[in-house]
């Protein structure tokens, strides 16, 4: 396994892997990442326990991951597993290209990233066989460049991108023992898209009202205003998702509401990423769903309204 991003949810799942004795490398964005990576290992702090575990790590653009001299020297094969862990922020050309030059060998990409729009840009790079899209409940948070807590249990489902690609590979198989191995939760789904537009109606609601009124998860219903306006953004991004193709949509509201219950002491990813003053991921999350109003040619006005909020709070 080659897992790009060494943050909150790679750094989690890396650790769990590299416990089970599988083959795991890091892939950091910094050498001194890297370095603290190789010297301390992982330390992962559970409900019970805490572990330091070893692993493999390197800088992206380090040597031995950039020589043109040797291209496929030390590169993934047809076997191995790349997974994307990082932000959709830093998602760029140059890490774009790192991926595909990763993947050259006919590795699969596996992509964890919540929102919208990303796969798109994958797969302009990598062939539609090798990429997996991939919705993740589980929750992870960094507490420094080697120390990360699991903060929650939850499932990890993947399958094929493409709704063309139907045959159930041996990578596939490889990775749904490997995962058991691992202790983690996964299922294979042939129904990505619409796991991924599940999971960004939930974002879409919860993301950004909890970073705007500065509240955890559980604490977003409990104000009836509050409530309201959850409840007009969870009808215009529903209604924008089923003209998009989402299905099964019934009861939404309702499990919406379980997850702020299930999630009550979680800080959100955005509410969390707006008090560090680092970017948001609005764009994937609002934006994508106010992209997909205009493909539609419907109104997305509170989507909108999100995006410009979240955007002049992070200046
Ligand atoms: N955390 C969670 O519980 C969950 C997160 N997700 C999704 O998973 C994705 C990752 O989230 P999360 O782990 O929380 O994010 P983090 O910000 O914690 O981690 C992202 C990591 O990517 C690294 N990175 C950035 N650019 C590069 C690069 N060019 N090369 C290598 N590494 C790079 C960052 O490095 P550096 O720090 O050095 O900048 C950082 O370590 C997001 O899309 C999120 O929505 C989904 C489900 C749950
Ligand atoms: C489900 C939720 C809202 C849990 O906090 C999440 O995915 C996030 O914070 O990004």
């Amino acid at each position: 396994m080659m897992i790009v991003g060494a943050g909150s949810i790679g750094l989690m799942y890396a650790a769990r892997l590299a416990r089970a004795g599988i083959s795991t490398t890091l892939l950091t964005r910094t050498t001194a990442q890297a370095q603290a990576l190789r010297e301390q290992g992982i330390t992962l702090e559970e409900k019970d326990i805490t572990s330091r575990i070893s692993i493999k790590a390197a800088a992206l653009d380090e040597p031995f991951f950039t020589s043109t001299e040797s291209p496929n020297e030390g590169l993934p094969n047809q076997q191995d597993w790349i997974w994307l862990t990082v932000k959709q922020p830093h998602l760029d050309d140059k890490l774009l290209h790192h991926i595909a030059r990763l993947a050259a060998g006919g590795a699969s990409v596996l992509c964890l990233q919540n929102g919208i729009g990303h796969m798109e840009r994958l797969q302009a790079v990598i062939p539609p066989e090798n990429l997996y899209a991939a919705v993740s409940t589980e929750g992870a948070l960094r507490v420094n460049e080697t120390t990360v807590k699991h903060t929650g249990n939850g499932l990890l489902t993947f399958g094929y991108w493409s709704s063309q690609e139907k045959e159930v590979k041996k990578a596939q198989k490889m990775l749904l023992q490997t995962l058991s191995l691992a202790g983690i939760n996964r299922e294979l789904s042939n129904q990505m898209g619409n796991r991924v537009y599940h999971k960004l109606l939930i974002n879409a609601v919860i993301n950004p009202l909890t970073a705007i009124y500065g509240v955890r998860n559980g604490e977003l219903p409990l104000n009836p205003s509050r409530k309201r306006l959850m409840m007009a953004l969870h009808a215009e991004s529903e209604s924008v998702l089923r003209a998009a193709g989402m299905q099964d949509s019934e009861n939404s509201w309702e499990r919406l509401l379980t997850i702020c219950i299930q999630t009550a002491g979680n800080e959100s990813s955005m509410l969390r990423d707006v008090s560090a003053g680092r970017s948001t991921e609005v764009e994937w999350i609002n934006g994508g769903i106010s992209a997909l109003a205009k493909r539609l040619n419907k109104p997305s006005p509170l989507n909108d309204a999100m995006t410009i909020l979240i955007k002049s709070l992070v200046i």
